[in-house]
């Protein structure tokens, strides 16, 4: 068996000890801000780790472009470095996640652009650009059924307003010339292996498809993009796979060489990245922790996986209709099981937005290198010098803030609202950051509240929440969830769970696995329980109050403004 992890330098893991034979698989994990790979034993354990950055344009506010090419490069850079040093004979299978951002590919399946430049190298409308705002507003208006499986409202995040704005602003040098659009995580799965099937996952949960029904023709006709049926959908995905299916023959010859594996290993289709982690950390063993869920079914859990933004994963036996909340998708991220997913489209950005615009930030990011420690574990241990003897929490009496800087995806599901900040005083000093950077988290707490107020009043019965994605390290974070939702807090026992939910899809699509369930219950595995501390509610109690003022006056402001 692999000895004792350790970390190397460059971010990349490695076993050491003995190595003896097994299987491996490899997940691929592409990020909004960089691309991660991990090489994954049958246990679930990470045994290398290497990650990269990608780039990303914003040419015009809410316009927000990344590159195929630059992503597909890095997915290079990181698998060949988990792979170093291992016999890649033992690979049996790979795994890809990726954002829901929208990719368009030409006849040829060369990069097109999507913006006014003509810059083919920014051929990506991600996921978290707003530019399609007036064409979700008209497909929000038609009112048509398939809004129902995105809690009544379509978001600007998902792929048709944003197809529908490529061929009413760019129809000359993208819409006409386009052969292909992919979401993210198929292209990946494309380049791969040369199938053009789509996951399940992506087209149900971003493009409207429907798991029972296929594609709705009525739909696509009545938002303007009839061209779709025509085509027989040909440019969006005619041939749909659940996540984990095996891909053609494998990864062909030329992948193979590009990201240093043997061609023809299994490649699973892929899962959009908050669907990997919901796989990564949902179906853990969690006997012997003294949880509630620990008897109860499965759907007692949520997954929130937290990074850019946090998505909340909740499953169900039977389609639940969460008003803004996404979903029922059925088979989506489990087979066999209906998902809801709740989202806060700015979380890790947020947090990082707030903390690197306050006036003494270059004073922090001094201080915290000099202790060789980052900006967010010099914040906390600075937290826990100023509270004195009351719970760090407290230090926000008087300070609040609503979390929507960038719209709000759940359960309002209103692009339109924006952040608020109330309590500020004159001084721009540490404390005076620390402080707002703990009211910052503390309103994403909040907000993952409120929706799982929303879930459990359609029906969901949620008693534990087990988080993953990189805001899951910060200890501050994970400790607010559970003081303000009051309910426990699983981590994995690999912080990386996400990958260990793209090696999940490469280890079923090896065969090596009989289903998903069988694959999960192998490979993922509790490691930390945060319990709330449940005597400081009635102060969480009171600032939700406010936290719930907030919305509300900042939609009577806006009522003011537009009246007369
Ligand atoms: N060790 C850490 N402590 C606190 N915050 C962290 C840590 N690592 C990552 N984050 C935060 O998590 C967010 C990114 O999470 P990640 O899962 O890497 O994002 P993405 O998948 O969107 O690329 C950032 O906002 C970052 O500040
Ligand atoms: O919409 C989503 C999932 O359905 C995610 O918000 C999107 O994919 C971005 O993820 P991340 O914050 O991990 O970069």
């Amino acid at each position: 068996m692999m000895g004792e992890q350790t970390r190397e330098g460059g971010g990349i893991m490695m076993p050491g000890g003995d190595q003896e034979p097994g299987s491996y698989y490899v997940g691929v994990d592409v990020g909004t801000g960089s691309v991660r790979a991990a090489l994954v034993d049958q246990r679930g354990i990470l045994l290398a780790f290497a990650d990269q950055p990608i780039k990303r344009w914003e040419p015009q506010f809410n316009h927000h472009e990344q590159s195929s090419e630059d992503i597909w490069a890095a997915c290079c850079v990181v698998t060949k470095k988990v792979v170093q040093g291992i016999d890649v004979n033992q690979i049996r299978g790979l795994g890809f996640d990726a954002t829901c951002s929208l990719v368009v590919l030409d006849k040829q399946f060369r990069p097109l652009p999507v913006n006014h430049e003509g810059d083919s190298r920014r051929n990506i409308i991600m996921w978290l650009d707003h530019r399609a705002i007036t064409q979700v507003h008209r497909i929000n208006e038609t009112k048509h059924s398939v809004l129902q499986c995105v809690g009544g409202v379509m978001s600007v995040e998902m792929q048709a307003p944003k197809l529908l704005w490529l061929k009413e602003n760019l129809r000359e040098t993208c819409w006409d010339k386009a052969g292909h659009f992919f979401d993210l995580p198929d292209f990946l799965s494309w380049k791969a292996t040369g199938v053009t099937a789509r996951s399940l996952c992506s087209l149900v949960c971003k493009w409207t498809y429907s798991a029972e029904k296929g594609w709705d023709d009525s739909f696509w006709k009545m938002i303007g993009l009839e061209d779709f049926v025509a085509d027989n959908y040909r440019k969006i995905g005619n041939q749909v796979l659940p996540p984990g299916a095996s891909l053609g023959n494998g990864l062909t010859p030329e992948a193979a060489k590009d990201l240093g594996l043997p061609a023809g290993i299994a490649v699973a289709a892929p899962l959009i990245d908050a669907h990997a982690g919901g796989l990564g950390v949902i179906g853990a063993d969690v006997r012997g922790h003294g949880l509630a869920c620990e008897g109860q079914p499965v759907t007692s859990r949520l997954a929130i996986i937290c990074g850019t933004s946090s998505c909340h994963m909740g499953i169900s036996k039977d389609p639940i209709f969460v008003p803004g909340v996404w979903g029922p998708y059925f088979s989506a991220m489990i087979p066999g099981f209906w998902l809801n997913e709740g989202g806060q489209s700015v979380t890790g950005k947020l947090i990082d937005h707030m903390v690197q615009g306050h006036a003494a930030f270059p004073e922090l990011k001094a201080k915290a290198a000099a202790r060789c420690q980052s900006v967010y574990a010099y914040l906390n241990s600075h937290l826990d010098l100023i509270k004195k003897a009351q719970p760090v929490g407290f230090l926000t009496v008087d300070l609040h803030v609503w979390p929507d800087f960038h719209g709000n995806r759940s359960p309002l599901a209103d692009l339109t609202l924006k952040g608020m900040v109330t309590g500020l005083k004159l001084s721009q000093d540490l404390d005076d950051l620390a402080i707002l950077y703990l009211a910052t988290v503390q309103a994403i707490a909040f907000g993952t509240r409120l929706i799982i107020e929303a879930m459990e009043a359609a029906g969901h019965s949620i008693s534990t929440l087990f988080l993953c994605g990189g805001l899951s390290k910060n200890p501050l974070f994970v400790q607010m969830h559970a003081d303000i939702t009051g309910m426990p807090v699983v981590l994995s026992q690999e912080v990386e769970s996400v990958l260990v939910g793209a090696a999940i899809l490469g280890a079923c699509a090896s065969g090596d696995f009989t289903s998903v369930q069988e694959a999960m219950a192998r490979m993922s595995k509790v490691g930390k329980v945060v319990f709330p501390r449940l005597e400081d509610k009635r102060y969480y109690d009171k600032k939700y109050q406010v936290f719930l003022k907030l919305v509300e006056h900042q939609k009577e402001y806006a009522a003011i403004m537009k009246g007369d």
